[in-house]
């Protein structure tokens, strides 16, 4: 496993988003504190999983991450700088820095686009290259996550689920970022090939000296891929620490729960 690198590439200090309430009522609070006061930094070259329960924030932090949300107070700094009143060209910068790999490809990819569309559109939208250099990082792209060359040809519904994960990846890749924020990468795959894919992640991480924040609901899974773990629970990180130390010797009680209730690896 390896060892974090430099200055955070993003940092979160005292971060809060709380939103109002779907359903309020006398009895149920009309704020909802999704995610509460949380600090979390993310470097080159370290994994850091957040794991947690269904509705303890995972998604929101993920979201405040990767500048979809601003948050309700707090600080968000992208190399050392304050990310909210971002400048047009820190935007660009921050969106080739940060990206992201959604759970479900089956959404996160355009179905009517084929694979070369979709892994070209975010070089056009940056202005990378031209048409021979954005067909060469085609190629490479695919080649990265391994899938065949031609592969480009067709459209996403015309491969397997982990080959469209694959898809997701290789467009999270497009821009060389430095972090990439995979939000339960494997949930909606099929058991048979999550291993797959996060052998995948893990040995891109490694190759590129990604930056990777890897979410998800199943500590077993976050164990397989982090160097450090961060337990949320109710908004907050209620333990956080290498992923070993977490692993073997809990100290909060949610934390030491969570380790009772897992199930065995990849298969929830
Ligand atoms: N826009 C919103 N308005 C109101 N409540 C919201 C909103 N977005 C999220 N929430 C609430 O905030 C809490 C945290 O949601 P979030 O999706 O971040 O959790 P999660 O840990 O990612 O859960 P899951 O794994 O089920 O996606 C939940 O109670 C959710 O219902």
């Amino acid at each position: 496993m390896s060892i974090s690198t430099g200055q955070p590439v993003i940092e979160l200090k005292d971060v809060k988003v709380h939103h109002r309430a779907r359903t309020g009522g006398l009895f149920r609070p009309n704020v909802v504190k999704a995610v509460n006061g949380v600090d979390f930094s993310i470097s080159r070259g370290e994994t850091v999983g957040i794991v947690g329960e269904s509705g303890c924030g995972k998604s929101t932090l993920a979201s405040v991450l990767v500048g979809l949300q601003a948050p309700t107070s707090g600080q968000v700094l992208f190399h050392g700088k304050p990310a909210i009143k971002r400048s047009a060209a820190m935007r660009k910068e921050f969106g080739r820095s940060v990206s992201v790999v959604f759970q479900d490809p089956a959404t996160a990819l355009n179905p009517r686009m084929t694979i070369q569309d979709i892994l070209t559109d975010p070089l056009q939208v940056h202005g990378i290259g031209n048409a021979a250099s954005r067909a060469a990082k085609v190629k490479e792209l695919l080649a990265l996550v391994g899938l065949p060359a031609s592969a480009a040809e067709v459209t996403p519904s015309q491969v397997s689920g982990g080959q469209r994960q694959r898809v997701a990846i290789a467009r999270a890749l497009a821009l060389d970022p430095d972090i990439i924020v995979a939000d339960e990468p494997t949930s909606a795959l099929d058991v048979s090939v999550r291993a797959q894919v996060l052998n995948l992640l893990s040995d891109l991480k490694a190759r590129l000296n990604l930056g990777m924040v890897f979410i998800s609901h199943d500590i077993q899974t976050v164990r397989y891929v982090s160097d450090r773990i961060c337990v949320m629970y109710f908004g907050q990180i209620v333990e956080e620490g290498p992923a070993a130390q977490v692993f073997d010797n809990p100290s909060n009680d949610y934390t030491k729960k969570l380790l009772g209730a897992a199930p065995s690896l990849l298969h929830t």
